[in-house]
Formats: structure tokens, C-alpha cells, sequence
């Protein structure tokens, strides 16, 4: 019994890191060699290693875990292949029952063979799902001659899903997976990747040069460069936004009172499909605020159905462009407005996030009872490891291998806003990945122009 508990131990040790660190003296490394060496010979009795490593109900072998983890960039590749070809879309269209070769056929591939092993490597995770023709025993029956259905998870890579997540999946495999290749050379060569916001007007910020970014090494200019060389680009990252958009806006209908606004205006707002929901759902006025070629995509996207088309007729929406960091073409303040962000600041800079912090609060000028809302994964918000942590710490990576920026803790956000103009008057955790920051305009501001 003494024998089990102590394997148990082990492997909880193992897989958690927390194994007796001695410093690096001839004892300690004597120490820990004769440890990890123990800890290797010492194989777990096989109920255990069968409930952790086969079954997936207790802890892992950590050299299991440490691989799987180091190579999961391959579970990346497969969904962005998947997502590329439109397996789900394929399988969907059919109401599933395809095997891997009439998958491969329909969407012009090769390579049937790697499309059953794509689609295999995916069903480890919970996407798609294979089962034998004919109620045949599954094991006796070859992965070619599988047949594949969607799962709740790869459903989501289908265009036509409520929520769907392929252009996200494209974006991420297609513009952001090659950059993070670079990220080693990125960060060896950089003079580090962003001032503290405290360093702004310091003579740290005077002498600060950014450096270029992993993403800017592979693509030859910044992320909005490569967007505006390439229409193609632009088309899927519109998609991947109204995916975030599916996925966050009903938190933030519910979340946040919005019936006390009269007007929002949506810095950034891409196509304004945040604006919409919000304009359905309350009695507000809009305003879409974004770069001029941004702003004809989302005229077309707002005459593209009767009812939103509806809204620009009786002028309850209105669009606005412009440049933030250059603080052109932003609307003046109307009492009772709410200036929203949502994924803006995580893309820029410190220095730039005071530009455009700047650019709003200069908007706003004396206009009272105007309020800001910041809409962003901020990272420090639930337990490490928690699965919303997690994915955070994944969108923080993305911020800064594509545009050497950050998801922001809450004192990040105190010390940025402080130097725009603003206060944080609350930070409040939403039914989403997102936080909401709440700022007010400070009274005691003076424009630095
Ligand atoms: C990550 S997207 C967020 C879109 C939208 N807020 C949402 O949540 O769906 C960032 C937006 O910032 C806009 N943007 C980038 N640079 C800009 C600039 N200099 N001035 C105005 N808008 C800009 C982009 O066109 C894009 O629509």
C-alpha cells in the first residue's frame, strides 16, 4: 500500500514540476541526479499507469505529457488543414458517414491517406469522430475505411456554424503559425518587446526603438500592412472577428447594462457587428468608427440585410473614418455616449495605446457623462491553468509574436489609462474569455497638443 501511495506521489510530483530543486553545487547535482534517475528506473504499477496514460483519469507520465505539449503545434497544423480544406463543411454537407478517401476526393486532395490520419490526430482532441460502416467493430476496420462524422467541436470549423471558428483557425495556421517560428530569433535579436506603461514620457520611452516583431520578420511589415497587401487576408480576418464576435457578444449584452448609454461608439469596430447586437437589443444609436477601406467593408455589411439596412436609413448608425493613432476622424462626444474598444489595445504597443487612448479622451474634451469601455482577454484573472487562463496566456503569445503587444493585468490598465485621461472605475469578469474595463474621463486632464 506504502509502495502505491508513493507512486501515486511520484507521478503527481513528476507531472507538477515540484521536484526538490537543490542549487547547483556538486551535493545538489548529485542530489537530483540520483532522484531523477530513481524517479526514471521506478516504473508505476500498471492499474496506475493505465488510469493516467490510457484512460486519461489521473496524472500523466510527465515524459508523456512534456512531448505531447512540445508537439502540440502539430494539433494547430491539423486544424488549420482541416479548416483550409473544409472537412467539417464536407462532412456536414452529407450529414457525416464519409470516409476519409470521398473527404479527400471532394475537396480536390491528394493525399487521402493524410486526410485519415488529419482527421485522426484531430479525434484525440474531440474533433470529428470515426466510426465503423455497417456496425463492424471499429478496431477491425483500417482507418481508410473509416467513416467520419462531425463532433460539437469540429462543427465549429464549419462556415455556416452560429459560432463558427474557421476563420479564426485559418487566420491563426495561415498568419500567425509561421511568425511563431521565428519567435526564438525574434526575441534572441529584440530590445525588448514593450515599454511599461510607466516609462511613457520617461527618458526610457526617448531613447526606446521596437524592435520588429516575429510576425513582421516573416511578413515583411506590420500585421495592417500585410492585411492591406493581401484583400484575401483581409476577407478571413473579418471572418475570424465575427467569430470572436459570436463568441463574446451575448456575454456582453447581459453582462453590462447598456440601457443607461445613449450612443456607442465603437472604436475599431471592423464591420460593426458588436454594434448591431447592441443596437437590437437597446435603444442606442451607433457609430462605427474604423480606417477608411475598413469602413466601406462595413457599409456593405450593414446594407447586406433589410433590417440592418433599416438602421442606417433611419440613422441610428453612422460611420466615422479614420485613423486613431493619428486621431483623425474620431466623433466628438454627445453626452451620454460610451466609447467601446473591443481587442484594440491588446494590438498595439504602450506607446501607440496612449495615442489612441489620447485620441479618445481628446474626442470626448468636456463633454460630460461620457463613459469607456475596454473589452479584452486580460490575463491574471482566474487561476493558472484554469482553462480561460489558459486560453488568455495563448491570445497574450499570439499579441506578442504578431504585433509585439500584451494582454494587460489590472494594473496595466490603471497606469495606461491614468496617462490618456481616464480612470479605471472597474474591472468586471464576463460569461466570456473577455474582462470589461470600466473608465471614466478625469476632469483634471489637459490635451497634450
Ligand atoms: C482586432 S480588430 C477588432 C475589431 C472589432 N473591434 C471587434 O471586436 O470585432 C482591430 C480593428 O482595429 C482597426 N484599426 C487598426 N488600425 C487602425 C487605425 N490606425 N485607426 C482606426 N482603426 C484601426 C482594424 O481595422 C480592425 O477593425
Amino acid at each position: 500500500m506504502t509502495a502505491i501511495w508513493e507512486q501515486v506521489k511520484a507521478l503527481f510530483t513528476i507531472q507538477h514540476g515540484s521536484y526538490a530543486e537543490r542549487p547547483d553545487t556538486p551535493e545538489g547535482r548529485a542530489y537530483e541526479q540520483s532522484l531523477m534517475l530513481e524517479r526514471t528506473r521506478s516504473l508505476p504499477p500498471w492499474p496506475l499507469f493505465k488510469l493516467g496514460a490510457v484512460y486519461g483519469l489521473g496524472p500523466q507520465p510527465a515524459p508523456v505529457r512534456v512531448y505531447q505539449d512540445g508537439a502540440l503545434f502539430f494539433l494547430s497544423a491539423c486544424l488549420g488543414v482541416a479548416a483550409l480544406f473544409r472537412f467539417a463543411d464536407i462532412i456536414g454537407q452529407h450529414g457525416g458517414g464519409l470516409t476519409a478517401e470521398e473527404i479527400a476526393k471532394e475537396c480536390n486532395c491528394r493525399d487521402a491517406n493524410a486526410v485519415a490520419r488529419v482527421l485522426r490526430a484531430c479525434e484525440n482532441w474531440g474533433y470529428f469522430e470515426s466510426y465503423a460502416p455497417n456496425g463492424q467493430d471499429l478496431k477491425r476496420v483500417a482507418n481508410e475505411q473509416r467513416l467520419w462524422r462531425n463532433t460539437a467541436l469540429s462543427a465549429m470549423l464549419r462556415e455556416n456554424h452560429p459560432q463558427s471558428a474557421r476563420s479564426m483557425i485559418v487566420h491563426l495556421y495561415v498568419d500567425v503559425f509561421p511568425a511563431s517560428s521565428v519567435l526564438f530569433e525574434s526575441m534572441r535579436d529584440s530590445s525588448g518587446s514593450d515599454l511599461e506603461p510607466d516609462q511613457i514620457g520617461t527618458s526610457a520611452e526617448e531613447s526606446y526603438q521596437p524592435s520588429p516583431t516575429a510576425f513582421e520578420r516573416v511578413h515583411q511589415g506590420t500585421f495592417w500592412e500585410y492585411l492591406a497587401r493581401h484583400p484575401d487576408r483581409w476577407d478571413n480576418f473579418h471572418g475570424a472577428m465575427r467569430g470572436v464576435d459570436s463568441g463574446t457578444t451575448p456575454s456582453i449584452l447581459q453582462d453590462i447594462d447598456w440601457g443607461r448609454f445613449l450612443r456607442v461608439v465603437d472604436i475599431g469596430g471592423a464591420d460593426g457587428s458588436l454594434t448591431f447586437h447592441l443596437l437590437r437589443s437597446y435603444a442606442l444609436k451607433g457609430i462605427i468608427f474604423d480606417m477608411p477601406p475598413v469602413v466601406e467593408h462595413a457599409k456593405q455589411f450593414w446594407n447586406s440585410t433589410p433590417e440592418r439596412a433599416a438602421m442606417v436609413t433611419n440613422g441610428r448608425v453612422q460611420f466615422a473614418a479614420g485613423d486613431f493613432l493619428q486621431g483623425t476622424g474620431l466623433p466628438p462626444a454627445q453626452e451620454g455616449d460610451v466609447y467601446i474598444m473591443r481587442n484594440i489595445w491588446h494590438d498595439w504597443r504602450v506607446q501607440e495605446c496612449v495615442r489612441i487612448g489620447q485620441s479618445i479622451r481628446e474626442a470626448i474634451g468636456r463633454v460630460r457623462n461620457v463613459h469607456l469601455i475596454i473589452l479584452e482577454a486580460s490575463i491574471d484573472q482566474c487561476a493558472r491553468g484554469s482553462p480561460l487562463e489558459r486560453m488568455r496566456a495563448l491570445v497574450d503569445q499570439t499579441m506578442l509574436t504578431v504585433f509585439g503587444s500584451r494582454e494587460r493585468d489590472r494594473l496595466e490598465f490603471e497606469v495606461l489609462l491614468q496617462r490618456c485621461g481616464f480612470q479605471l472605475t472597474e474591472m468586471r469578469p464576463l460569461r466570456a474569455p473577455m474582462v470589461a474595463v470600466f473608465a471614466q474621463p478625469s476632469p483634471a486632464w489637459r490635451s497634450p497638443s
